[in-house]
C-alpha cells in the first residue's frame, strides 16, 4: 500500500484505483512538512511550493504537479533526494486554447480583424501555443510566433510543413510579435538567460503596443510587469487586455481592474475545463503506475464529449455560439469583477475560493454539431473544423 498526499482541488481522485494505494487530500497551499511523514506520493498544483526545505526529511518516491507550468517545483531538490518528478504536460493545452478564442470572439473586434489577415502574436509554442498556432492556421488566419527557445533549439525552419509539426514556416522576433494587432502569452515562467520571459512584457514592450491592440495573458502573471501595465492602462493610448494570470496571486494589485481597456479579467481558469483537470490527475497516475508503485491500469474513462444544438449566425456569431454551449468567458469575468468588490483583506480567499469552486467547465474539442440534413456555409464549416467539432 502506498500513501498518496494530494491537493484537494485535483479532480476525480474517486475515480482512480484504490487497491494499493491510500489517497488523503489537503488545501495546496497548507502542504507543510509535518504534512509528508509517512507520505511516498505528493501531488500538488500550482500553488504548493515544493522547496527543498518541504521534502528533506520526507519519504517521497514521486512528486507530481497536475498543471502544465512547474516553476514552483524545486526540480534539483528533488534530484538529490532521488525523488522522481513530473508535470502534466498538455493536459490543459485546449482549455487554454479554447479560453483563448472565446475572448477573442466575445470581443469581436479582434475577431474580425484576425479573418481580415491581420496577424496573431503568439508568444512562446509550448503545448499551448503550438495547439493554437494549428487552431489559429485552420482558421486561416495569418500566425507569428517568438519562442527563442525553441528557435535556438531547432534553427530554421524549412517547407510549408516546417519541422516542429505545427505548421510554423518561421520564427517571429518580439519586436515582429508585439507589432501584431492580437498577441498572446504563453511561455512558461522563469528568470533564464539569455532568453528571461519574467517580466518579458515591461516598460520597453508596453511602449510599443497602443489602442488598436489587444495582448492577452494566459500564461503567468509576472510574465507581464504588472506596474508597468498600470501606468502603460493609464496613459494615453493603452492597450487593450484580457488578463487570466496576476503577478502575486491571490494577493495581487487589483487596482489593474479600474482601467476600461481591461476588457476580460478573469481568476486563473484557463486551464480550468473539467476535462483538463481529469486529463492532469490521470497523467500523475500513469506516473506512478509506470515506476510499479501501483499496479492497476485505468479502465476506460471516456464518455465523449456530446451533441450541441444547432447554430445560427455566420463566423464570429456562429464561433462564440459554438463556444458558449460548453463555455461562457463573460461569466468568468463577472465573478471575477464581484471578488475585486469584496474588502481588501477577502480578497485572496475570496480569488482562491473562486478558484476551488469553479464550476464543471467541458470543452468544445470533441463534439458533433447535427447538421439535421441541411447545408453548412464554408466559413461556419472552417470554424467548426478547427474547433475540432465534427458535423454529422
Ligand atoms: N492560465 C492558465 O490556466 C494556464 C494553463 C496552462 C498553462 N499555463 C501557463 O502557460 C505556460 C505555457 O503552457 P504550456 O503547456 O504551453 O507550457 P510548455 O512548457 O509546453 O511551453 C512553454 C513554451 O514557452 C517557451 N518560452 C520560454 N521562455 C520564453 C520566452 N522568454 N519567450 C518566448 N517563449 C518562451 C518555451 O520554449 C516553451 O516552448 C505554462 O508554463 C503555464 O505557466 C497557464
Ligand atoms: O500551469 C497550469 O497548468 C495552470 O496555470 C493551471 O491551471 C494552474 O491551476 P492551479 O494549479 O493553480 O489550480
Amino acid at each position: 500500500m502506498i500513501n498518496v498526499l494530494a491537493d484537494e482541488n485535483m479532480v476525480g481522485l474517486e475515480r482512480l484505483p484504490r487497491d494499493r494505494m491510500h489517497i488523503q487530500t489537503i488545501p495546496g497551499r497548507r502542504i507543510a512538512t509535518a504534512d509528508l511523514e509517512g507520505i511516498d506520493v505528493l501531488w500538488v498544483r500550482s500553488v504548493t511550493q515544493v522547496s527543498k526545505a518541504l521534502v528533506q526529511d520526507s519519504q517521497l518516491s514521486f512528486v507530481g504537479t497536475a498543471t502544465a507550468g512547474f516553476e514552483h517545483i524545486d526540480q534539483e531538490a528533488l534530484k538529490a533526494r532521488g525523488i522522481s518528478f513530473s508535470a502534466a504536460p498538455g493536459a490543459n493545452a485546449n482549455s487554454v486554447v479554447e479560453y483563448v478564442l472565446a475572448a477573442l470572439a466575445e470581443l469581436r473586434e479582434p475577431w474580425e480583424c484576425l479573418e481580415r489577415g491581420e496577424p496573431l502574436g503568439v508568444v512562446g509554442c509550448g503545448a499551448v501555443g503550438s495547439l493554437l498556432v494549428t487552431v489559429a492556421k485552420s482558421l486561416g488566419w495569418v500566425v507569428k510566433v517568438y519562442d527563442p527557445w525553441r528557435e535556438s533549439r531547432e534553427g530554421a525552419v524549412e517547407g510549408e510543413n516546417g519541422q516542429n509539426g505545427e505548421n510554423v514556416e518561421s520564427w517571429a522576433s518580439l519586436d515582429d510579435v508585439l507589432a501584431c494587432r492580437v498577441i498572446t502569452l504563453h511561455c512558461s515562467l522563469h528568470k533564464e538567460e539569455p532568453w528571461p520571459s519574467h517580466h518579458l512584457i515591461g516598460k520597453a514592450a508596453l511602449a510599443c503596443l497602443n489602442s488598436s491592440q489587444w495582448l492577452i495573458n494566459a500564461a503567468r502573471g509576472p510574465a507581464i510587469d504588472n506596474q508597468a501595465l498600470l501606468e502603460h492602462l493609464r496613459g494615453p493610448d493603452p492597450v487593450n487586455c484580457v488578463l487570466d494570470v496576476w503577478e502575486g496571486e491571490p494577493d495581487s494589485d487589483w487596482t489593474l481592474l479600474d482601467s476600461p481597456t481591461l476588457k476580460i479579467a478573469t481568476a486563473h481558469i484557463a486551464g480550468y475545463s473539467w476535462d483538463a483537470k481529469w486529463q492532469a490527475t490521470k497523467m500523475l497516475y500513469e506516473q506512478i503506475l509506470a515506476r510499479g508503485l501501483v499496479d492497476t491500469p485505468l479502465g476506460s474513462t471516456g464518455g465523449g464529449a456530446g451533441e450541441l444544438l444547432p447554430v445560427q449566425g455566420r463566423g464570429c456569431d456562429f464561433a462564440l455560439a459554438l463556444l458558449q454551449q460548453r463555455y461562457t468567458i463573460r461569466t468568468d469575468d463577472e465573478l471575477f469583477r464581484d471578488l475585486v468588490r469584496l474588502p481588501l483583506p477577502e480578497r485572496a480567499a475570496g480569488f482562491d475560493a473562486l478558484r476551488r469552486g469553479y464550476r464543471k467547465r467541458a470543452e468544445l474539442r470533441g463534439s458533433q454539431l447535427p447538421m439535421s440534413g441541411g447545408e453548412i456555409a464554408s466559413e461556419n464549416r472552417r470554424i467548426a473544423q478547427a474547433f475540432g467539432v465534427s458535423l454529422v
